[in-house]
């Protein structure tokens, strides 16, 4: 099985794109979900949060507004929660890849926000990062979350810059044109992935 990578900035159109792969049949683990679920009532990231930033946990609920706030406030605040966060997260991660592997699919998708930052990209064959320009992404996050514009700029200021993983990705997915134009470009890269499938069985004798 291989392992696709599919990475972007926030806004950037990473979910739309995975939902895209997702109908095509290719199974994906979704990181910012994954994330939801260790912090939701009962999750297991919650005592921790807990400690780390006082009053953002009542009643056994997160406040997600609250940590937010906290997160983009202080980088200690920030740095403290990945290190809560992230190795749950990679070991739910291992959870899926050993599900797809054993249902038979020959690729696999990681759809991680923090996949270069986090160096999740040692682990993908091919890595696909979705892009838009940077005033599409602004409108995108301001519209949709409700985010003041500080908030949306720190946020993006603390990951990688879109043009530093656009020149690692082996594939840039656009997304500022239409939904339809965006489609297109997935069908392409479902397309780039299947020849890649052609081209291994080939290789190892076997006709597909
Ligand atoms: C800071 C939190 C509480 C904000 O919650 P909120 O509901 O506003 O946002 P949500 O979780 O839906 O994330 C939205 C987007 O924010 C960006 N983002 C999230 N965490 C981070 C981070 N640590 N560094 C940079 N960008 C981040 C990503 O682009 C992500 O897609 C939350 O994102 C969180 O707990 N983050 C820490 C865990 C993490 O690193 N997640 C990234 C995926 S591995
Ligand atoms: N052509 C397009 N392709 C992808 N998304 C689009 C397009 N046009 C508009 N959008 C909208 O852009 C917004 C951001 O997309 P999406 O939620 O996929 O981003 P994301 O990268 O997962 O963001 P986040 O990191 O904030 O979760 C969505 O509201 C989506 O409907």
């Amino acid at each position: 099985m291989r392992i696709l990578g599919l990475t972007g900035g926030i806004g950037m159109g990473k979910s739309t794109v995975a939902r895209m792969l997702r109908r095509a049949g290719f199974p994906v683990f979704d990181a910012d979900a994954a994330v939801h679920a260790l912090q939701a009532p009962g999750g297991r990231a919650l005592p921790a949060i807990g400690r780390l930033v006082p009053g953002s946990v009542r009643d056994g609920m997160l406040d997600r507004a609250v940590l937010r706030r906290a997160a983009v406030a202080d980088r200690a605040v920030l740095k403290g929660l990945e290190r809560i966060i992230h190795p749950m997260v990679r070991q739910e991660r291992d959870r899926f890849l050993a599900r797809a592997r054993r249902a038979g699919h020959s690729w696999a998708v990681l759809d991680v926000p923090l996949l270069f930052e986090t160096g999740g990209d040692r682990l993908c064959d091919r890595v696909a990062v979705v892009s838009a320009p940077p005033e599409v992404q602004a409108y995108r996050v301001a519209r949709r979350r409700g985010m003041a514009p500080a908030e949306v700029a720190a946020v993006i200021a603390r990951q990688m810059p879109d043009r530093e993983k656009r020149r690692r990705a082996d594939d840039v997915i656009r997304t500022g044109l239409s939904r339809n134009d965006t489609m297109r470009r997935v069908r392409r890269l479902v397309a780039r992935l299947r020849a890649e499938d052609g081209m291994r069985l080939r290789a190892e004798g076997k006709t597909p």
